[in-house]
């Protein structure tokens, strides 16, 4: 009997692949980084063709690591970084266009323009559950085809195909011209703009607004069931892949948040808080998302409301690659670690204008407070602190919505071996912050995905029972000075505002 279940990672920065036991421990890792390419200010791009070579090689590399054949994989899960669009050529598999990653800003023109037609905002709210905004897929397909020679022809006599990294990896692991399987599940699906959210099936007439015809986009499956094999000549080779969740929905089923109510935080790249709401879709007065949490097999669909915050984790990158203050992400600690507190000094990286709860496209980063008593080591706790206060604002949007303040928050992610941000998060929310012993829940949604469809693993309830605790922060900050530092906070984030002109 195979022992063993998959999951491909692929995430902002790079793609791994993991490999699971039966008690959900990790058995291997392989992991590789890709190219960020930043064009112009605001534009950031992913090669699709590297993707996919790191992606075979990360899978080779894990089953070496655990010296393991693929007969001993019972199935694959994939998990991605979200929105992010591939367009690609059906009969020669090439990309017409670099990915054009989540955090770009490019299509603000035309996301103003869909919402200037009838009750666009409204409208595109109530059916996809999102807000108009460059985060999502439909615009950057929409770019594409408006700017690439030849690309809109071909799209329209059915030549090119659209998917988000999940769709581009399985079409890939497929067998790509050679018979690849063209879905995408409801959880990807739900960040395109195009989705009806009630039904889980493109929207004929928004498709037709956004300019984006219906015969390049995925079928959508749900999240757990098989798609198809991988092909032949691949790593991995003839095992099923089975599960297909996008990363944030992914580490909330990882995270076992499998109850409405129950809500996780992952501070990756950026941060994404998701709350289970059941089967309830429950539309948010308050600036965050409704989005789809997971649809298993025949089973009905569960909703998220969810907080997305552009930059967290990438602020500490930019703080290393750009600035070379740091020669590592976990060094911004012992800086923090340096001072007491932030010296008055607040950083609000609004690089991708801002996301949740605000959405406004025409914010830019600042740096607020600055005096000569500010050192370094305020300047690391600012960034710091950044990600805590981003969080409590979503949080509270959520709290608002939902009518029942959360008591607990599950963490997961690449920065929450940073005890001190977890000690100040836990501070600034006012509620205790848990991290499991397996903090690499995404990819471990993902293989649970997969693995309940090949009846690897039962049901929902294996998954409650290897999930278990690592460590858990409890608030120590006073009232007052926990409401002190966030209302100068919120104040800094106003500075932010009014800073870009339209882009075109
Ligand atoms: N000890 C640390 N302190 C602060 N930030 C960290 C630390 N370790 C990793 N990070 C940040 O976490 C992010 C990586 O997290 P990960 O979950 O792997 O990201 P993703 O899946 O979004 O690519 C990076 O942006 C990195 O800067
Ligand atoms: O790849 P990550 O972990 O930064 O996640 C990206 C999100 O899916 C964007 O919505």
């Amino acid at each position: 009997m195979t022992k063993y279940v998959a999951a491909i990672d692929q995430g902002t920065t790079s793609t791994r692949c993991m490999i699971f036991s039966h008690a959900g421990e990790v058995v291997a890792v392989d992991q590789r980084e890709h190219k960020q390419i930043f064009p112009k200010a605001g534009w950031v791009e992913h090669d699709p063709k590297e993707v996919w070579e790191n992606t075979r090689a990360v899978a080779a590399g894990a089953l070496a690591k655990a010296d393991l054949h693929a007969s001993d994989i019972a199935a694959v899960g994939i998990t991605n970084q979200r929105e992010t669009a591939v367009v690609w050529d059906r009969e020669t598999g090439e990309p017409v266009y670099n990915a054009i990653v989540w955090q770009d800003t490019r299509t603000d023109r035309i996301a103003t323009d869909l919402g200037n037609l009838g009750g666009g905002q409204e409208r595109y709210r109530a059916k996809t559950g999102l807000p108009l905004a460059t985060y999502f897929s439909g615009p950057k397909i929409r770019w594409i085809l408006d700017n690439v020679d030849g690309a809109r022809a071909k799209a329209e006599a059915g030549k090119l195909l659209f998917g988000n990294m999940d769709t581009w990896v399985l079409w890939n692991m497929t067998g790509g011209v050679d018979g690849g399987v063209h879905v995408t599940d409801p959880t990807n699906a739900s960040r395109t703009l195009l989705m009806d959210l009630s039904t889980l099936s493109w929207d004929a007439d928004i498709a037709s607004e956004m300019g984006v015809p219906l015969s390049m986009l995925p079928e959508i499956r749900s999240s757990s069931e098989e798609y198809g094999k991988v092909r032949e000549r691949g790593a991995l080779a003839g095992v099923p892949i089975a599960g297909i969740l996008g990363d944030q929905q992914a580490a909330t089923f990882g995270q076992a948040c499998l109850s409405p109510g129950e809500a996780k935080n992952t501070y990756g790249t950026g941060n994404f808080v998701l709350l289970n709401t059941g089967t309830d879709q429950v539309m948010s007065e308050n600036g965050l998302l409704t989005t789809v949490c997971y649809k298993i097999g025949t089973q009905a669909p569960v909703y998220a409301l969810e907080g997305s915050i552009a930059v967290t984790g990438s602020l500490v990158q930019w703080i290393r690659d750009n600035l070379g203050m740091i020669n590592s992400a976990a060094e911004i600690e012992e800086h923090a670690r340096t001072v007491e507190d932030n010296g008055g000094c607040y950083f609000v990286p609004a690089f991708s204008g801002l996301f949740a709860p605000y959405w406004r496209s025409d914010a830019r980063g600042a740096i607020v407070g600055l005096t000569r008593f500010v050192n370094k080591g305020h300047l690391a706790r600012a960034v710091l602190e950044a990600t805590a206060f981003q969080t409590r604002e979503v949080i509270d949007a959520m709290n608002a919505d939902s009518g029942v303040p959360l008591t607990a928050l599950k963490v997961d992610g690449g920065m929450v071996g940073n005890e001190l941000l977890m000690q100040f998060q836990a501070d600034i929310l006012g509620v205790p912050v848990i991290r499991p012993v397996v903090a690499e829940t995404t990819a471990l949604g993902a293989a649970y995905a997969a693995g309940l469809a090949v009846g690897f693993w039962e049901s929902e309830d294996d998954i409650r029972k290897n999930w278990a605790k690592d460590k858990e922060w409890t608030p120590a900050m006073a009232d007052d000075a926990r409401e002190k530092t966030f209302g100068q906070w919120k104040k800094a984030v106003t500075r932010t505002f009014d800073w870009v002109e339209q882009e075109d």
